[in-house]
């Protein structure tokens, strides 16, 4: 699936999520319809496939081709640096991966990832506009924070966990 427009919207998770356009690139984001509690999943991701590193990628191990695509309104979660959901693929049942709410989720907030809490060097680095009291700024990738950075946010991916381990040792 390629990125949305207006005008050919159908929502993939209607009732749940709202793609909320902003003219631009890469200024849209995804709403919760719902309420969530923290430690809820918010939807198992269905209709993932495989796919190269990109933008909209997300990075599942360290493997060259662990990379997926979501192909649904999933692609619209953008970064904070003090998220509010984190894709939990540490099951090695791909059927149980899953976006999972780290803090409880009122119906109309934006839902937002810590990237390199799945992305060891993303294909397409940019400074971060999320305005949290704790924003890092540029957003690279894990290889470019140190482990105690990733860990404040929440939700970090196993293998990640395991890759600074060995950077830093
Ligand atoms: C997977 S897309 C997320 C949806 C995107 N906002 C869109 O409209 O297509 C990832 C891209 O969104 C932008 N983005 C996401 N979170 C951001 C943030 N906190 N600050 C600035 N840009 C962000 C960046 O350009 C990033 O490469």
């Amino acid at each position: 699936m390629g990125a949305a427009t207006p005008n050919t919207y159908v929502p993939t998770h209607p009732g749940s999520f709202l793609v909320e356009f902003v003219p631009g690139e890469y200024r849209s984001s995804l709403k919760s319809l719902k309420s969530f509690q923290a430690g809820e999943t918010l939807a198992l991701l269905t209709g993932i496939s495989k796919g190269v590193k990109a933008y909209s990628s997300v990075q599942c191990g360290n493997g060259p081709n662990d990379h997926i695509e979501l192909n649904s309104d999933l692609l619209y979660v953008n970064h904070s640096c003090e998220p509010n959901v984190a894709f939990d693929l540490s099951a090695s049942d791909r059927a149980k991966w899953h976006l999972k709410a780290l803090k409880k989720i009122d119906a109309g907030d934006h839902l937002t990832f810590f990237y390199p809490s799945t992305e060891w060097e993303m294909s397409q680095p940019f400074t971060c506009e999320c305005r949290a009291p704790t924003c890092l700024g540029t957003i690279q990738g894990a290889k470019y924070l140190s482990l105690q950075d990733l860990l404040a946010r929440g939700y970090v991916s196993p293998w990640i966990i395991e890759a600074k381990q060995s950077q830093s040792g």
